[in-house]
Parts: structure tokens; C-alpha cells; sequence
């Protein structure tokens, strides 16, 4: 069975604590020893007060869901240590000198690192934009005012403009952003809504290109206890993580 190292032990770790079917949690760690003691409770795995103890620990991957600033920390030595990396703060690929070392030191290593498909979907196909052309795309997301951390009466256009830039100003909410370039290879134009009538977390992705055209539209549920994350992101590994030994892959 996979033994999984969770890095980042808030909701997102917490659901996929709780649904380990496929996989073992065996090592824990987060900047808060409380969240990682907690989740140690829950699971029976360890849980280390810092990370080289947790890195040097026996287990096979590591689950990323802490920050993008914990990516930009950690990933390489995790790389490094001879584990392979799932990145759910994908915005941490929006710094192009990180982008490019982590994938120099991926080779090197012979190491994987999987970037799973979130707060979203589409994210498979979307890929062609790597072979093809894209003309327009476009990530409209709208969120309670809660999970942007403002309050407002009416319903506000935080941000307009490119991905890279948003994930700056808002690099717990727009990760998804990221994920749609990296799988497009294309830039992403963002606009990022708050509305207080909003009960879910709301994407929709506008592309059109040589294929055609697509739009979609996700109204995720929020996790439990963090309304600004989407439930299905930590669907979205779970499954990842259930399926990474299979022998037939399916998807683009
Ligand atoms: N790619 C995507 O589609 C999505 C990405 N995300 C991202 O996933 C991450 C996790 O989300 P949640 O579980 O909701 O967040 P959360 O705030 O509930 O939990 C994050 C945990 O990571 C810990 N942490 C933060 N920085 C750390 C560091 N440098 N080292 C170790 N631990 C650290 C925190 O103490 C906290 O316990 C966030 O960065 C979020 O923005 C969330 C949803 C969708
Ligand atoms: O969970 C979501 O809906 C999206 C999100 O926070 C992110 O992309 O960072």
C-alpha cells in the first residue's frame, strides 16, 4: 500500500485523513503541531515537529497541503530525499525560476511531481493548448467575501488581470488559476468576484481555440471547516492517490 507524508495538516488533509482508502497515512507534519497532533490522533501516524525529521521518515509520497510558500520551502528537498510530490498550492509554479528548478531538479532526482486537478475539472483536455491554439482563456471565480478575508454589502470585482499577478494578492484562493496554465500552457486571464450571496466556491472557465470553444461551470461545496477550499480539491487527491498505481491511465 502507498504510504502517504501529509505536509499541511488543515482541511484539506484532514478529508483525505479521513478517507484513506488505497493508501496509508504514515507521516505528518505542519508549522502548527497542533494540526499535525491532531491528525496523528486521528490516524495513528506520526507526527514530527519538523520537517527533516518528517522528510527522513519511511513513506513513499508526499501530499502538499499547506501553502505555496511551504511549496516554495519544502518541494525540492522533498524532490531531493527521493519522494515523489503531490502540489496542491499550485500557485507556487506562477515564480518562473521555481518553475524551472523544480522541473531541472524532477529529472535529476528521476522523481515525479503531480499536480492534481483541484477546485475544477476540464483540466485533462485542456492540455491540447500545449498543441494547438488557444485564442482566449479565461477563469471567472467567485467567492463569499469570508474566503477572500474582506466584507463588503454588494457584489465586488476583486481582481482582473493575469493569473500569475492574482495568486500574488491572493495565493489562498486562486491556485486554480496556476493549475490552467501549467495544463494549457497558455496564459490565463482571471477575474476574482466577491459576493455575499455566495454559498459556494463558483469557477468558470471560458476557452476557445482551434478545437472550438468550451465554457464551464463548477459550484463546488466548501470544505467544513474552511469555506474558502473547495471539498472536491481534497476529493480531487484522494482519487489521485487511488488510482496512482493503476495500470491503465485515463484522461488526457
Ligand atoms: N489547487 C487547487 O485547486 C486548490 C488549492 N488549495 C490550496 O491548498 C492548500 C491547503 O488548503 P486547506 O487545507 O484548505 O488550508 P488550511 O489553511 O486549512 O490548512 C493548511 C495547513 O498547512 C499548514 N501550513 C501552512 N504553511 C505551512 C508550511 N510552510 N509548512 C508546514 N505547514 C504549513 C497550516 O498550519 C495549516 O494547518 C492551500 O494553499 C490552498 O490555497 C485549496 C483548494 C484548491
Ligand atoms: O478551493 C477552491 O475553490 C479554489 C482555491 O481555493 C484555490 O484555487 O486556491
Amino acid at each position: 500500500m502507498i504510504r502517504v507524508g501529509l505536509l499541511g495538516c488543515g482541511n484539506v488533509a484532514e478529508v483525505i485523513a479521513k478517507d484513506s482508502a488505497g493508501f496509508e497515512i504514515s507521516a505528518l507534519y505542519d508549522v502548527d503541531f497542533r494540526h499535525s497532533k491532531h491528525l496523528s490522533e486521528l490516524t495513528g501516524a506520526p507526527a514530527f515537529e519538523n520537517f527533516e525529521e518528517f522528510i527522513s521518515s519511511e513513506f513513499d509520497i508526499v501530499v502538499e497541503a499547506a501553502s505555496v510558500s511551504a511549496v516554495l520551502t519544502h518541494a525540492e528537498d522533498v524532490l531531493k530525499s527521493g519522494k515523489d510530490i503531490v502540489i496542491l498550492s499550485v500557485g507556487a509554479f506562477a515564480d518562473p525560476e521555481f518553475a524551472a528548478a523544480i522541473k531541472d531538479t524532477a529529472k535529476k532526482s528521476k522523481r515525479t511531481v503531480r499536480i492534481p486537478s483541484g477546485a475544477i475539472m476540464g483540466l485533462d483536455n485542456l492540455k491540447i493548448g500545449q498543441i494547438s491554439e488557444l485564442k482566449r482563456l479565461l477563469l471567472k471565480t467567485t467567492k463569499n467575501p469570508r474566503s477572500l478575508g474582506i466584507e463588503t454589502d454588494e457584489k465586488i470585482l476583486l481582481f482582473s488581470g493575469r493569473a500569475d499577478e492574482c495568486i500574488k494578492q491572493y495565493p489562498k484562493n486562486i491556485n486554480v488559476a496556476v493549475a490552467l496554465e501549467i495544463a494549457s500552457g497558455h496564459e490565463v486571464d482571471v477575474e476574482l468576484w466577491a459576493d455575499p450571496e455566495a454559498d459556494r466556491n463558483t469557477h468558470e472557465i471560458f476557452a476557445e481555440g482551434e478545437f472550438g470553444e468550451f465554457y464551464l461551470r463548477i459550484r463546488n461545496n466548501p470544505c467544513p471547516d474552511n469555506p474558502a477550499t473547495s471539498y472536491l480539491a481534497a476529493l480531487s487527491i484522494i482519487t489521485l492517490l487511488k488510482n496512482l498505481e493503476e495500470p491503465i491511465k485515463i484522461g488526457t
